[in-house]
């Protein structure tokens, strides 16, 4: 039997405010493992913060189930809390403590005792490649370090899933990089650890399996290699003409590798598992139309190019 840290059924959220309704998450399963590091991938407005919210217990869910850590998010809230941590954008730092005190204070909060707190804040700070700031006050430190802080905080009273909420929005690469890898070793020592990003490559380097979700609704959930299998196998083309597209991409649908064909206006998009020379045989086809190119573009197969196949759309953060 596989060991499950999350499992939801239909669970849904329509926000509601006087006649206005909006639903942000629409039945949703999913099914995430004890130990995996799991990504919930999504553009802007997509119900990635809806769903971590119920997850967590902030957000009343307005259909469906969902059990964290073995307990339902409805009926037993109080224990969900016990067995998770959450860090957000809105997480906050005592700024006049030092980073060891602020790791201690969350301990101690959590009943350890002084000694238990001085020794597990000791051995996050290693982990966050924080222990020699140990001494130094949060106000002192670069904002990736406190990022790293804030997760070195949650992770405390040894939560059994770890929530982050665009752990990596507003720092800089480097810093980004280093918590990438704190990540990654936490995750090898056995955290689950669920994470919503609107980055592609943070998702695609750092999660096992990923769901895609848009418009509140799971378009697919696999592996990053999986998802480029079945949807993102291919070179998508992107080419803007001067007129419109459609009749180009009639004959580009008959050129060898070209499995799909899409257009928008003037824009046509086209996806080959064969693109050698494929630009040139679509301006000929332009051409041949009248048509010439202006703005053209290939992307290579990735998880961008996956999420292209399964929403139609560019991944617009
Ligand atoms: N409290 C709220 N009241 C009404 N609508 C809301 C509320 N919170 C979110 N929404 C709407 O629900 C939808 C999903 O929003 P949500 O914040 O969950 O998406 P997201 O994927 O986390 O986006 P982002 O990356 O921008 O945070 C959006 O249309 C949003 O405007």
């Amino acid at each position: 039997m596989v060991d499950l840290a999350i499992e939801t059924a239909g669970l849904s959220k329509v926000y509601v405010g006087g006649s206005q309704s909006v639903p942000a998450v629409t039945g949703l399963d999913l099914e995430i493992r004890t130990g995996e590091l799991f990504g919930l991938l999504g553009p802007n407005g997509a119900g990635k913060s809806t769903t971590i919210g119920m997850l967590t217990t902030l957000v009343t869910p307005t259909g469906g189930r969902a059990t964290v850590a073995g307990a339902d998010v409805i009926k037993r809230p109080v224990d969900v809390k016990r067995r998770i941590s959450v860090v957000t954008q809105d997480t906050g730092l005592d700024r006049g403590l030092t980073l060891s005190q602020n790791l201690e204070m969350r301990g101690r909060l959590f009943g350890m005792s002084g000694r238990e707190s001085r020794r597990r804040a000791l051995e996050l700070l290693e982990v966050f490649g924080l222990a020699e700031r140990a001494k130094a006050k949060v106000g002192w430190v670069s904002g990736g370090q406190a990022q790293r802080l804030k997760i070195a905080r949650s992770l405390m009273h040894r939560p059994d899933v770890l929530f982050l909420d665009e752990p990596t929005t507003g720092i800089d690469t480097q810093a980004r990089l280093n918590l990438w890898e704190a990540l990654r070793e936490l995750h090898a020592s056995g955290q689950t650890i669920v994470l919503t990003s609107h980055y592609l490559e943070e998702v695609e380097s750092l999660c096992q399996r990923v769901a895609v979700i848009d418009d509140g609704s799971l378009l697919a959930c696999d592996t990053v290699a999986g998802l480029k299998r079945t949807a993102g196998a291919d070179t998508v083309f992107t080419m803007d003409f001067d007129g419109p597209a459609e009749p180009v991409a009639e004959t580009a649908g008959k050129l060898p590798g070209v499995r799909r064909t899409e257009t928008d206006g003037n824009r046509l998009r086209v996806y080959s598992t064969e693109p050698e020379g494929l630009f040139g045989k679509l301006a000929d086809a332009g051409a041949d139309h009248g048509l010439s190119v202006g703005n053209a573009f290939s992307t290579p197969p990735s998880l961008e190019t996956a999420f292209l196949a399964l929403t139609g759309r560019d991944f617009q953060a």
